[in-house]
């Protein structure tokens, strides 16, 4: 049989108040509440937690405190990869950045959604989809990246979108729902 684990991992329902799961999110906190109370001084601490908290990062990726995530394990950070401050990623499916990503202030990124069907829900089961965001992406402020959604390279979304849909490369997008506002090729 699956544990919980292995289900949310493979996109199915799981619940997440199972043991293992639930001693992996307090785990996560314990390291984010270091993370977040260091000081800015300690710029080596500093790194060595975040690639303790995440799951794989390139060179010079940075994230300004405070940052909060679910597992760290599911999140990949592409080189150069900067976000800052009041991020939020919700990592039961993994959340994949490629090379110069940049985020602005309070970017939430979720790849968990709960059934729609009230009885199911009720149940308390979740279930991940993953997030992909490549090379040389922005992302302005405030903006929130629903589960399962596809950013290709050099695309920017506006401030304050809610993206629901899949965005093409070298494209800017905004609003919510998130529309495309116009090409960025040359
Ligand atoms: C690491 C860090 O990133 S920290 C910095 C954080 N900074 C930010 O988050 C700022 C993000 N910047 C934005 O959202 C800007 O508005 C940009 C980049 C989208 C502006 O891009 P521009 O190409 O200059 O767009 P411009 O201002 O010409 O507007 C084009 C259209 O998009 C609309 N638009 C611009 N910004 C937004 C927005 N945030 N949401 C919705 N629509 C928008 C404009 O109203 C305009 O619409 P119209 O053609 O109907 O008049």
């Amino acid at each position: 049989m699956k544990s919980e684990k292995e289900k949310m991992l493979n996109g199915e329902l799981f619940l997440p108040h199972d043991p293992e799961l639930a001693a992996e999110r307090m785990q996560a906190k314990l390291l984010l509440e270091e993370y977040n109370s260091i000081s800015v001084r300690e710029k080596e601490r500093s790194n060595q937690l975040l690639q303790e908290i995440v799951g794989t990062m390139g060179e010079e990726a940075r994230i300004s405190p405070p940052f909060w995530c679910d597992y760290g394990y599911n999140i990949h950070l592409g080189a150069q990869f900067f976000a800052n401050v009041n991020c939020v990623m919700l990592d039961e499916a993994p959340i994949t950045f490629g090379d110069g990503v940049m985020l602005g202030p309070g970017v939430h990124i979720y790849t968990v959604n709960h059934p729609m069907e009230e009885a199911a829900r009720a149940t308390l089961h979740e279930y991940g989809s993953p997030v992909t965001i490549g090379h040389n992406v922005w992302i302005g402020g405030g903006a929130i990246i629903n589960p399962g959604i596809r950013i290709e390279d050099g695309a920017v979304i506006a401030s304050g979108a809610v993206v629901t849909k899949d965005v093409s490369a070298r494209t800017l997008v905004g609003g919510n729902p998130a529309r495309l506002i116009r090409h960025l090729d040359h």
